[in-house]
């Protein structure tokens, strides 16, 4: 399950709820967070006038109630937090914002104008994630999003409203109703998330969590995972005073303990000597004993297994399981673990099934270029239901070879295959390979794959070489030494151009939308996409944004062969010109691209470009740009971590690194987006 991991990410941080709403407390508490209360000081008193739609009203008073949070703090000898989460609940009809009533003739206003008709609710969230620098500064990341429900109320009488609202629960929520109590029963039907209503969009909040701590799930199971692996064994005292990354160290309590020591949930050593039931309170913790010639358990030890029992029951097992310790569980019963019946035990299949599928990765990665480059998907595009010998036959390979491949291909998601009468197996395209493998699909990413099979494969099969070295295989890869790796490896040659325009253009069309819509950007009339390639990112742009105009900047090699990718529709709002963005003077514009470009560059190319943008932008231009962030903690998404491997003269970098970056020359970071796509994005203006 994707939300443990997520909100265990969190443990060992200090988390701090900016909100006195007694119902966001709840949810997020139920659902495992341990945090603080700081209720924020901010006065809900922005001018609504000001902001095109509701919700941006309801996220702008998220922000600052957590902003306010996160500045105070640390100025009134609070401990500067992790994370500050704010939020703002606000109910809409009939083009109005509703908030909490004053009093009850307010009250009666807003739930007779909500009588018998649909509203929607909107709660506004903003994660502040604070980082505190050595001079004692504290650099601010913004995460901000909104979640609307529908909600129906019945046609409501006088009667009925005056008694509800003489029961005192309409006052302190927004609408002047409470939809989990009385307020219920006033309500027809709720389309979204009920959580949302009630004032705290949980299930987005996680997923926007996953997004910055572990964007691939898969790298969260691992660091649960090798808890249990580095974990297991005999020696119960060190697998338990070595806390793993993200849970509370040995030595200190949690941080939320350390900034309000909270003596009733903060368990002394005689908690583990019996075993209390603690099933009676409102939160049950399991309790742990180690074997009575182990002597007790510590507190770290204790706030470990606790920690993982909030959070990963059914993992809680496995983990108790490995560390041969005893568990009571909040029933009374005792389950005692043996050491050598673990270390006799079976590989775990899970496990074992993961480190297979890296290993047979690269077979994966192998089969899926050569069936691209075949051109099979395509062949079965336009001819669903050959069989092996009818492949074999049109893309001029063996029958043997056609088969396996055809095979590996549906094992892996991409082809189906039907027998036929004959015994004959025919295949066809699964909906994966129309969407994305097709040579005219729309999101085709056919391009990049013969760029990932050509280039980037040849450079990976020397990776312990660029391991050892530190430095890229180009030489070795492709038998020429290359000073510059857009001139002498990916531009040498027409052939060679066209491909990697075609790569380039492929990742483009698949990431482009999620980038030209992450922000507003209606303040920019005039744009310039520098290194835009084949204009296919400025296309998303100018679609999205119909005051737009963009100039698509690149080498002149580039953009004589621009045409060749022209889209079906044109549009006369993208232009190119050619230049060097190193040595060029760069065209005028309000807003700057710059999407995966300094990924490739080293740090020197970097601040001569940077620099070159600062000096083109005027106070309030924008500078846009796009790339893999890597997570703060460094340790995802994998994406981006195996990218760095095939050692460029460049780096991946966090949003943070990349703001303070840009920071240097004179942007400030307004906002950042993890998109679910490829690439996430992040706005700064000149100031
Ligand atoms: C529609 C609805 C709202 N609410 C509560 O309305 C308050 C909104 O006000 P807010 O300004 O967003 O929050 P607050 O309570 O003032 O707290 P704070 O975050 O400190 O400003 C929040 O409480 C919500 O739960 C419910 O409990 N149930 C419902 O069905």
């Amino acid at each position: 399950m994707v939300l443990n991991p997520v909100i265990s990410k969190l443990a060992g941080k200090l988390v701090v709820l900016a909100s006195a709403s007694p119902r966001r407390l709840e949810i997020l508490s139920n659902a495992g967070l341990r945090f603080e209360v700081v209720p924020s000081w901010f006065k809900e008193t922005l001018d609504k006038g000001l902001f095109k739609a509701p919700h941006e009203y309801a996220v702008e008073t998220a922000k600052q109630k957590a902003l306010e949070v996160a500045r105070r703090m640390p100025f009134k000898h609070l401990k500067t937090p992790d994370i500050v989460i704010g939020a703002d609940t606000i109910v809409t009809v009939d083009g109005m914002i509703l908030e909490k009533p004053v009093d009850k003739e307010d009250a009666y206003r807003m739930l007779s104008s909500l009588s018998g008709k649909e509203h929607s609710v909107f709660t506004g969230v903003a994660i502040v994630v604070c980082h505190e620098k050595e001079n004692e500064e504290v650099d601010y990341q913004l995460i901000e999003f909104y979640e609307e429900t529908k909600v129906k109320f019945a046609d409501l009488s006088d009667n009925m409203l005056w008694e509800y609202i003489n029961s005192g629960e309409p006052m302190d929520k927004a609408g002047g109703y409470g939809i989990q109590a009385l307020g219920g029963m006033l309500v027809e039907y709720v389309h979204g998330d009920f959580l949302n209503v009630v004032g705290f969009p949980l299930n987005h909040f996680c997923k926007q969590l996953d997004l910055i701590y572990n964007r691939c799930t898969s790298s969260a199971d691992q660091e649960i995972v090798s808890v249990r692996l580095s974990h297991n064994g005999s020696h119960a005292t060190s697998i338990l005073t070595q806390p793993p990354p993200g849970l509370p160290a040995q030595s200190s309590p949690s941080p939320s303990s350390k900034a309000k020591p909270n003596p009733s949930s903060s368990p002394t050593p005689a908690n583990y000597t019996h075993h209390t039931q603690n099933s009676s309170s409102a939160n049950p913790v399991h309790k742990v004993k180690r074997k009575s010639s182990e002597g007790e358990v510590d507190e770290s030890s204790w706030m470990l297994v606790n920690s993982l029992s909030k959070h990963t029951d059914d993992r809680e097992a496995e983990f108790i399981y490995n560390t041969t310790l005893p568990l009571v569980t909040s029933s009374g019963q005792v389950i005692e673990l043996s050491v050598t019946e673990h270390e006799d035990s079976e590989p775990k299949k899970d496990d074992l099934q993961r480190i297979i599928d890296l290993m047979d990765g690269f077979k994966a990665s192998k089969a899926l270029f050569t069936a691209s480059k075949m051109c099979v998907f395509d062949l079965l595009q336009s001819r669903p239901g050959l069989d092996a010998a009818q492949v074999a036959q049109e893309i001029k390979a063996s029958v043997k070879g056609t088969a396996c491949l055809l095979e590996a291909c549906v094992s892996l998601g991409l082809l189906t295959s039907k027998q036929r009468a004959c015994q004959k197996s025919v295949y066809e395209n699964t909906d994966l390979s129309s969407h994305f493998l097709l040579s005219d699909a729309p999101f085709s990413l056919r391009g990049y794959i013969q760029h990932c099979n050509d280039t980037v494969w040849p450079l990976f099969s020397h990776l312990e070489s660029a391991v050892r070295e530190g430095a890229n295989q180009r030489e070795k890869a492709f038998g020429k030494t290359s000073k510059d790796m857009f001139q002498d490896t990916f531009y040498n040659s027409q052939e060679a151009k066209l491909r990697f325009m075609n790569a380039m253009h492929s990742i483009a069309k698949v990431t482009g939308r999620a980038v030209a819509t992450a922000f507003d950007l209606s303040s920019f009339k005039t744009a310039c996409d520098l290194g835009g390639c084949t204009g296919a990112m400025a296309y998303e742009f100018t679609k999205a944004h119909p005051g737009l105009s963009v100039t698509v900047f690149d080498l002149p090699a580039v953009v004589e062969m621009s045409e060749h990718f022209l889209p079906l529709h044109t549009d006369n709002r993208v232009s190119f010109v050619a230049g060097d963005f190193f040595k060029d003077e760069l065209p005028k514009a309000d807003l700057y691209i710059l999407a995966r470009i300094l990924h490739d560059w080293p740090d020197e190319k970097v601040g001569i470009l940077l620099s070159k943008i600062a000096n083109a932008c005027t106070a309030g231009c924008g500078l846009l740009l796009s790339e893999i962030f890597l997570d703060e903690d460094r340790r995802g998404p994998s994406r981006g971590l195996l990218q760095a491997l095939s050692m460029s003269e460049g780096k991946q970098r966090s949003a943070t690194e990349y703001g303070l970056l840009l920071k240097s020359h004179g942007f400030i970071t307004a906002h950042v987006r993890h998109t679910d796509n490829l690439l996430d994005a992040m706005l700064c203006i000149k100031v």
